[in-house]
């Protein structure tokens, strides 16, 4: 008779074979439960994407990594402290430098060649490598390559809360579109036009800074020339006079900048619920959210309507806002109401704190540098007359602006130092290599960085030396044309940079006419070194501690 097996026999004899079947089948259950959820099915294509990005990246030189956070903390601190370390980086890993974060690559590129590629989509590689040889090339070719022309995802979402999907956002056909809209309403004939605004408000600025020349005191004048961008952009951009402006929009700017940035550098805030429920930032956002939404809502409702019930009479052409331009153009037709509103965010961020915050560095520039500042105030006197004589105190105009040909000169080697937008970000569609010769896998993050291209001793000789004549023409010859980026290049330039400098030369000309900008007795930057090291990057520099300057009239006929 066959021998039964007991109970005994079968786990004695089977055990390690069905626990291995067991654990299998768990594990192919979890595997394949992880697989079908779409969050799951993300999150294993986003690791071996970027597990593809380290690989491919593995040669391209960097700071070491710690075991998962990577080169995080190197990020930060760079971010922190960018002028303590941006040339000690440059000088130990080149103008090309790699990090890796906890979700990504990143790689910082300054060398101008590599710079043009990114920001106008041309691309030198070899055609034959692609199996394609473009007529008469034997080997290289300068090619069309889209690859890198979109904003990287980290800055879309923490920025798109806040101005929605304007042009610093949109890509590809959108964002062609609505930069057609957008340009013709910032054409210099325009801008020619918004100069009287210009003059005007710097005027009343000059006129509120009395009390400071008069008291002799210390004061912070970030927070003036605030007042003084934002009335602006809100008269030039959406027709509002001071008193029907938001007084406080530089500071919601301000907020508005900082917030998106300090979510965009931080992966663990990247998801709105997680964001909404642990971030003690959360409130912030969401009031600086509904604050710049205040800040349209009311203006292009009444304006659309008056436009659509075409009653209302059209400004005059003089001094019509970009409002106004864009509702009668043809393009802006296409676009819906939430476009349009996202477009005027766009503008009025895009433009104030770069402007503000550059008008502050450049003032406390000439605090430190009085032979500059007495240069600037010759030129000045050149054109209205020195202060006291004979029309000294009359508007300034369009053609004014043509002969500051100094001023000019000063505030583009302010811009070179101290680029008001520290870093560009952009993300690889797909995979593409640099005219130098590196290798960017799909999804890597490439930054910009202005001040790092701005600083190659090559292109700029003595670069931390404050040179404004290194831009007159005989001397700026044969420099590389993407070697200069303050208001970046190509077809995602700055569409306001003509705006920019006509506003910052008119403000910058009115104040000279009247004021010497002093040091602080104590506790200012005494040297452009000391400067720099106060300055914190943010979606701006802003200098740490504020822009604190002492003012004195200047004494007639002097
Ligand atoms: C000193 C002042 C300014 C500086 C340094 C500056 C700099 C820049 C830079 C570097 C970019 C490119 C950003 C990127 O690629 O990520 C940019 C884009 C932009 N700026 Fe400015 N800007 C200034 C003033 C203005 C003003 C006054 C306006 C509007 C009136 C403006 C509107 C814009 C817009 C709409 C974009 C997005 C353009 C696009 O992607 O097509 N900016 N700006």
């Amino acid at each position: 008779m066959p021998q039964s097996c007991t109970a005994q026999d079968i786990s004695s004899s089977s055990s390690p074979s069905m626990a291995a079947l067991t654990t299998l089948a768990l594990l192919a259950g979890c595997l394949a439960l992880l697989l079908l959820a779409p969050w799951a099915r993300r999150l294993v294509r986003h690791l071996l994407r970027v597990g593809r990005q380290v690989y491919l990246t593995l040669d391209v030189p960097g700071p070491a990594c710690l075991p998962l956070l990577g080169t995080l903390p190197a990020f930060l601190r760079f971010w922190e402290d960018m002028e303590g370390t941006l040339l000690d980086l440059v000088a130990e890993y080149g103008p090309t430098v790699r990090f890796r974060m906890v979700d990504r690559v990143a790689l910082l590129v300054m060398h101008p060649d590599d710079v043009q590629a990114v920001i106008t989509y041309l691309f030198l590689f070899s055609c034959t490598a692609f199996g394609y040889t473009a007529p008469g090339c034997a080997r290289q070719a300068v090619c069309t390559h889209p690859a890198l022309v979109n904003k990287a995802d980290q800055l879309v979402r923490s920025l798109r809360p806040f101005t929605g999907d304007g042009l610093l956002l949109l890509n590809g056909r959108e964002h062609r579109a609505h930069r057609k809209a957008i340009s013709p309403s910032l054409h210099f004939d325009i801008l020619r036009d918004f100069v009287a605004v210009f003059d005007k408000n710097s005027r009343a600025l000059a006129e509120r800074l009395g009390k400071h020349a008069d008291d002799g005191r210390v004061f912070d004048v970030h927070r003036e020339f605030g007042k003084l961008t934002s009335t602006t952009l809100q008269e030039t951009v959406l027709s509002l006079s001071e008193d029907q402006g938001e007084g406080k929009a530089g500071d919601v700017f301000n907020v508005v900048g900082d917030l998106a940035l300090y979510r965009g550098m931080r992966p663990w805030w990247q998801n709105d619920t997680v964001f909404r429920l642990l971030s003690p930032h959360y409130e912030q956002h969401k009031r600086a959210e509904e604050d710049m939404d205040t800040l349209v809502l009311r203006v292009l409702a009444a304006r659309r309507a008056q436009v659509s019930r075409g009653g209302a009479p059209a400004p005059p052409r003089r001094r019509m806002a970009f409002l106004d331009h864009v509702l009668r153009s043809e393009e802006a037709h296409a676009m819906s109401e939430a476009e349009l509103r996202a477009e005027l965010k766009t503008l009025l961020f895009a433009g104030s704190a770069t402007s503000m915050d550059f008008l502050s560095y450049l003032t406390v520039v000439l605090t430190i540098l009085p032979d500059v500042q007495a240069r600037l105030q010759q030129e000045v006197d050149g054109v209205f007359g020195a202060p006291g004589s004979p029309g000294a105190d009359r508007p300034l105009l369009p053609e004014d602006l043509v002969h500051l040909d100094f001023l000019e000169r000063v505030v583009k080697e302010a811009l070179r130092l101290a680029p008001p937008v520290p870093m560009l970000f952009r993300q690889a569609s797909s995979d593409v290599t640099l005219p130098r010769g590196v290798f960017v896998p799909e999804g890597t993050v490439v930054i910009l960085v202005p001040a790092g291209t701005h600083r190659m001793p090559s292109v700029f000789p003595e670069p931390l030396r404050f040179d404004p004549d290194r831009f007159l023409p005989e001397r700026s010859q044969g420099r590389h044309p993407y070697s200069f980026l303050p208001f970046s290049a190509g077809p995602r330039n700055c569409v306001g940079f003509r705006y920019a400098l006509m506003f910052v030369k008119t403000a910058v000309a009115n104040l000279m006419r009247s004021y010497t900008f002093v040091p602080p007795p104590s506790g200012a930057p005494r040297t452009l070194q000391e400067l720099h090291r106060r300055m914190q990057p943010g979606a701006t520099m802003t200098i740490k501690g504020g822009a604190l300057v002492r003012l004195a009239r200047r004494a007639p006929g002097s």
